[in-house]
């Protein structure tokens, strides 16, 4: 029926390093160069985790020039995702913060397993970092105002129910039956045709898709100097201190 499903592999919580997105872009441009392919299905291979967000070791103990370079490849999967003709449905099937969460909200349906194990949120103010813009602005569309503010300033991480009741994901099913109710509400959307839904799918993001486009090079240099300070990589030295502590 013309639908591919892309299964995130980055072991072992699917973080997005910079050859994970470039990766990751890559075939998405292929995807939406085959005429072909009119859906894609998002999930994840890596047991329990849809993907843990943006690489951290990305951010962490590098030089400005790499920060820049990863940030544009940040962007680039943004654009890609967010500005897709293709119907794009995820099936989130485990923990989904920040990045992660940002994939699943550049879907057009939000598909989440039942297990309260799972959490989505942009959590960046928990790793003592900002949302960029473009986040925050997706987080509006999708949430309202209200919820995204209070949701972006306690970096809230939601369990399918909570997440469900503020409407970042569509629907909150039984684990095995991620996949299939993926499958069915693709059905759904195939069943209206392209040129009508692309182009209401194309008034409804452009604004905000164009709204990074004009300056995608400030959003580079905004986030090279930030994420350089001393301060904030003492931040993402502790987050990622404690993430090693919580094994202990
Ligand atoms: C202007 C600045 C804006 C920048 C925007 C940033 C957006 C982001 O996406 S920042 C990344 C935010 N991500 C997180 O906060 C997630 C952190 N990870 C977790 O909460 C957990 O790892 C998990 C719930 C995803 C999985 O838990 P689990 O118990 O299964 O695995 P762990 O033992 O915690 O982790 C295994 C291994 O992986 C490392 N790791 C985890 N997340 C990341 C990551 N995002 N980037 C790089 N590495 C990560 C973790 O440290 C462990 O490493 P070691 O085995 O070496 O200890």
């Amino acid at each position: 029926m013309g639908v591919a499903v892309m299964k995130l592999r980055n072991p072992p919580v699917n973080s997005l390093s910079l050859e994970c997105l470039t990766e990751f872009t890559i075939s998405l441009e292929k995807l939406e160069n085959d005429k072909s392919i009119r859906g894609v299905i998002l999930t994840s291979e890596c047991p329990g985790i849809f993907s843990a967000g943006l690489d951290l070791l990305e951010m962490y103990g590098r030089n400005p020039a790499h920060y820049a370079e990863y940030w544009k490849n940040v962007q680039e999967l943004w654009l890609r995702l967010y500005t897709s003709n293709m119907i794009l449905v995820s099936a989130i099937n485990g923990a989904s913060p920040a990045g992660g969460c940002l994939l699943a909200l550049c879907c057009d349906y939000r598909v989440m397993a039942d297990n309260p194990k799972y959490t989505i949120g942009l959590n960046e103010s928990l790793l003592g970092i900002v949302a960029p813009f473009w986040f925050k602005d997706m987080y509006v569309n999708t949430i309202g105002h209200r919820e995204a503010e209070r949701a972006l300033q306690l970096g809230t991480l939601f369990s399918p129910a909570e997440a469900l009741k503020v409407g970042v994901v569509d629907e909150v099913v039984p684990e095995d039956q991620v996949h299939s109710k993926a499958r069915s509400v693709m059905t759904k959307w195939l069943a209206i045709p392209d040129h009508s839904r692309q182009l209401t799918k194309n008034m409804m993001r452009k604004a905000t898709a164009d709204n990074l486009i004009k300056q995608r090079e400030a959003d580079i240099q905004n986030f090279t100097s930030f994420i350089s300070k001393d301060s904030i990589q003492k931040s993402l030295h502790m987050y990622l201190e404690k993430l090693k502590q919580k094994k202990g």
